[in-house]
């Protein structure tokens, strides 16, 4: 089953607009002049997706991200931003699920899927996050971990047509400790038999699953190479367009 690759960075909280132009002034001509057939996605923090979304617009090999969103529609809700106002600006994407969300602000299974229909909803696509804890995978739970995250981030969602599901064992995440590419190939496997028993085998062959914790130019080559990791989700290597655009070259199916 051939999947297309799909690279996206995350930024997290780094750059404000005027970085993020000079990011994609150095960015664009290498993707002009690239011949792999990656889809890219950048996730900007919220204030910067309209100026990267300006500066991208009618590029059809990048697409826009953001990081979050309320599962609200609109109301008293401080501090939100919802999806129609992230499609308004220009997001094709959104995370969900990242561990930092999981673990630092607390965000529930039962959130993150209230986030996942949200985005589906308004026709944009989640970038779904899973991934266990270094304990839980020595503690001889990451099946369970991984299968209670997916059943649950995706309760109630019939199709995945549009949801990319993103692997990231928490302790490869800027640590710089990559998953081995068979430590990560044989998880991802795993997360596909997952989808195939919650859905049908079609299903689970067509989506696409990334792979995420300390990707870079050195290692994207070989664990973009494994037949079950279809992309990857890259925080600290993405900061900087060379070492970004090093990775998708190195990935070039
Ligand atoms: O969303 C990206 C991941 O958290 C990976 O971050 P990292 O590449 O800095 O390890």
């Amino acid at each position: 089953m051939s999947r297309n690759l799909i690279v996206a960075a995350n930024w997290k909280l780094n750059k404000g607009p005027a970085e993020a132009e000079a990011f994609l002034d150095t960015f664009i001509p290498k993707v002009d002049a690239f011949a792999g057939s990656a889809d890219i996605v950048i996730a900007a923090p919220f204030v910067t997706i309209p100026a990267l979304a300006a500066k991208l617009a009618g590029n059809n090999r990048i697409a826009v991200a953001a990081q979050n969103c309320s599962e609200q529609e609109s109301g008293a809700f401080t501090g939100e931003i919802s999806t129609a106002m992230l499609k308004e600006v220009g997001a094709q994407y959104i995370i969900t699920g990242h561990s930092e969300r999981r673990s630092i602000y607390g965000e529930s299974d039962a959130l993150i899927n209230a986030k996942n229909k949200k985005i589906l909803a308004e026709g944009l696509k989640p970038i779904f996050c899973i991934g266990e804890t270094l304990e839980e995978r020595e503690g001889g739970q990451l099946e369970s971990v991984l299968r209670t995250q997916i059943t649950e981030g995706l309760k109630d969602i019939d199709s995945l047509e549009d949801v990319v599901v993103a692997y990231e064992p928490v302790w490869a995440i800027g640590t710089g400790v990559t998953a081995t590419a068979e430590q990560a190939q044989d998880t991802q496997k795993f997360v596909r038999s997952v989808i195939a028993e919650l859905y049908d085998q079609a299903t689970a062959d067509a989506v696409r699953i990334q792979y995420g914790g300390s990707v870079k130019p050195g290692n994207a080559g070989e664990l973009l190479g494994q037949e079950d990791i279809d992309g990857a989700l890259v925080g600290g290597a993405a900061l900087e367009a060379d070492s970004f655009f090093g990775i998708l070259e190195n990935s070039a199916q």
